[in-house]
């Protein structure tokens, strides 16, 4: 590579983060879309069909509002100022590839699933500038792994939001083996662009707050299993005995069944011996029954109107 070519990277790294794509827009993506859309981003938020556009946009509007309402309640035009503000950072798309084609920065937050992640980030990586960032929120796989399908692991990291973004005020950069120090600065930079305070964790499982939070929610759903007590009086425990803001129970339905398990799946089978691991029957059970939480309006508890 010419000492130009070199320069013009560079230069292009070193840029500060402006034009930013998420791709899903469930819980998380719906949820990082919005804080980096009213933190002054030009976000893409891309999602598999319009429905789910749709969806997500209405979602983020809905959260804009609870937001708005707490950060302007003695100023309703201002409100309405940051909510349309925000909007107008914020577009949804289907098109995934003419998404990335003109990003600094790409958020992965779809399913909790290694094949798919790689399906998606080969892809994008044919497509993407040389100077995009990519980075994934999961929850629980290797970034180092999820990001061997490209030939950018320099310019690969994590970004590990909490559920839900916009009030959560954590957020996990992860650095592999191979991330590049500028990559790093610029992840940190972002993080705190977006109002987080970033901690920095190696890309090991779960990383902090995983790794301590999926094994006690895990050992709460085994408690239940012996009938050692039942789900409200054990998430009562954790709330008024731990000060947690939610028990087990409700943090397992909130933060979503599927992904609960998934990340208990994916553990356990490259972690067979450690028994922290062990996904629970109870959870797997729900999971095949379609049950999966607040999301699908019925998991421990039940959410039906
Ligand atoms: C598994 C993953 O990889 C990692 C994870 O994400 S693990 C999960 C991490 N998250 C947690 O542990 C969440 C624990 N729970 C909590 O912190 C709190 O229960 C909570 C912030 C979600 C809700 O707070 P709570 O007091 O129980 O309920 P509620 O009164 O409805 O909400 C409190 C405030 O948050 C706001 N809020 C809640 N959800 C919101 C959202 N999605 N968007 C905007 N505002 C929201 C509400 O408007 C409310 O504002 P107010 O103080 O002005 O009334
Ligand atoms: N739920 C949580 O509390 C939480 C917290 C932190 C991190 N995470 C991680 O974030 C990721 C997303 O989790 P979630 O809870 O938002 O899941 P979710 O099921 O709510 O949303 C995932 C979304 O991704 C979309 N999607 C799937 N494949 C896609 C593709 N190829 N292109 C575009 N969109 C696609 C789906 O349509 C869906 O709407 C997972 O890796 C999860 O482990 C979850």
């Amino acid at each position: 590579m010419s000492m130009m070519r070199v320069f013009a990277r560079n230069m292009a790294t070193a840029a500060k983060i402006n034009n930013v794509v998420v791709i899903g827009g469930g819980l998380m993506g719906s949820g990082i879309a919005q804080v980096a859309a009213a933190t002054g981003h030009k976000v893409t938020l891309v999602e598999v069909n319009d429905q789910l556009v749709d969806k997500a946009i209405g979602s983020i509007k809905k959260s804009l509002e609870r937001v708005a309402k707490k950060q302007f309640k003695d100023d309703a035009s201002k409100g309405q100022q940051f909510m349309d503000g925000t909007l107008a950072n914020l577009k949804g798309s289907t098109k995934l590839e003419d998404s990335v084609a003109s990003s600094d920065l790409v958020i992965e937050a779809i399913v909790e699933k290694m094949n798919i992640k790689h399906e998606l980030f080969g892809k994008i990586d044919a497509v993407a500038p040389p100077s995009t960032i990519f980075a994934s929120n999961t929850s629980s796989l290797s970034i180092g792994e999820i990001g061997s399908v490209t030939k950018r692991e320099d310019r690969f990291g994590g970004l590990h939001f909490f559920n839900p973004v916009p009030m959560m005020k954590l957020l996990e950069v992860i650095r592999t083996e191979k991330t590049s120090e500028e990559t790093y600065q610029q992840l940190m930079e972002f993080g705190k662009r977006m109002g987080k305070t970033c901690i920095t964790c190696k890309d090991t499982p779960g990383f902090v707050v995983n790794r301590l939070l999926v094994p006690y929610m895990a050992e709460a759903v085994r408690l239940l299993e012996r009938g050692d007590a039942s789900a409200r009086d054990i998430d009562i425990a954790m709330k008024l005995g731990a000060g947690y803001p939610m028990g087990p129970f409700e943090l397992s339905d909130y933060v979503g069944l599927d992904t609960t398990n998934n990340i208990m799946q994916g553990w356990h089978e490259k972690y067979p011996e450690n028994p922290l691991f062990n996904p629970p029957k109870m959870l797997q059970k729900l999971v095949s029954e379609g049950k999966l939480g607040v999301k699908s309006g019925e998991g421990f508890y039940s959410y039906k109107k």
